[in-house]
């Protein structure tokens, strides 16, 4: 039986898989794809132990448009919950459905021991580390935008969470990007995701850099930022507030940044990470960003189907 393709983390993407994702999202998110998979025998699991919106919303969705049948495990349905094992589980849900989808918004290794057995494709649908199915929708949505993701310059503002890890090593996949992330001392993205970046932005020419105050802004393309309040995570200091109010994404921000469009991953809360003139703004995508993620979710599922990396 061939092994099955899992999503836990960006770096588990060959460049051609990344390229070929991030197309076939922007082509479902153009409407052109006509030729879209009928993913009509397949089941597919959706597991969220934490809220979720738009990424249990897209893949549902996603998985329901193209023909599949869905499953919903809500937090408290699986016996993981009386102590069976994630491996154990994993053996069990792999006889029967066909890709998992999973929030478990704990370590990545609780997805890998999901993805430890050769009949279901695991696809992490955020872990406390990293977020690759929002990168992906994110370079969905700049290709939609620019025409290309090479070159361009985000500009990467507030916690550097999960959603900034995967940025962090997606942008660097392309050639003559510029990743600038801004984040509050303390809040940083984390060394080891930095170091991953850097090997592939000295492939491709890219630039990833990262500095704790908003000082001598660069000139962007794009201004990214996130909520302050990050899942599963509680601030270490009572003083974070003061900490992170600095890197507000406000009409100053966007002034220093002109010709710059506004993207946020979502939930946002108008009035602390950005105010409600930048989000509501005229060079806000960030709802159009967040469709982006239903699109870039049947990319998802068609690549775990087939794709094109020989079985
Ligand atoms: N687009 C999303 O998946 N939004 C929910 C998560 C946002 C943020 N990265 C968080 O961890 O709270």
């Amino acid at each position: 039986m061939p092994e099955r393709r899992h999503l836990i983390s960006i770096d588990d993407l060959t460049d051609e898989d990344l390229r070929w994702i991030v197309r076939r999202g922007t082509e479902f998110s153009a409407g052109q794809a006509e030729d879209a998979r009928s993913l009509s025998e397949a089941i597919v699991g959706v597991l969220f132990r934490k809220t979720s919106t738009r990424t249990r919303t897209a893949f549902s969705a996603g998985a329901l448009r193209l023909g599949a049948k869905l499953i919903a495990f809500g937090p408290g349905d699986l016996q993981e919950n009386t102590g069976e094992s994630v491996e154990d589980t994993a053996a069990v849900l792999s006889g029967m459905i066909d890709v998992l989808v999973a929030r478990t918004a704990g370590p990545e290794a609780e997805l890998r021991a999901y993805a430890g057995q050769r009949r279901m494709s695991v696809i992490n649908a955020m872990s406390a580390a990293e977020h690759p199915t929002q990168a992906l929708t994110d370079l969905t949505t700049i290709t939609r935008h620019f025409g290309r993701i090479e070159g361009v310059r985000v500009l990467y503002v507030g916690e550097g969470n999960n959603t900034a890890s995967a940025l962090t090593l997606a942008m660097s996949r392309y050639a003559d990007t510029e990743l600038y992330l801004r984040t509050p001392p303390g809040y940083g993205v984390e060394r080891s995701f930095l170091d991953r970046a850097e090997v592939s932005a000295k492939r491709g020419g890219a630039i990833v850099e990262q500095r704790h105050d908003m000082a001598d802004l660069p000139p962007v393309d794009v201004v990214y930022t996130t909520r302050w309040q990050t899942t599963g995570t509680t601030k270490p200091t009572p003083d974070w507030r003061e900490v992170f109010a600095p890197f507000q994404i406000n009409e100053a921000v966007m002034n220093a940044c002109a010709g710059a469009v506004f993207m946020h991953d979502l939930p946002a809360h108008r009035g602390e990470e950005v105010t409600a003139a930048v989000l509501d703004g005229p060079a806000s995508i960030a709802f159009a960003q967040a469709e982006n993620k239903y699109h870039s979710a049947r990319a998802v599922l068609e690549w775990c189907a087939s794709g094109p990396v020989a079985e």
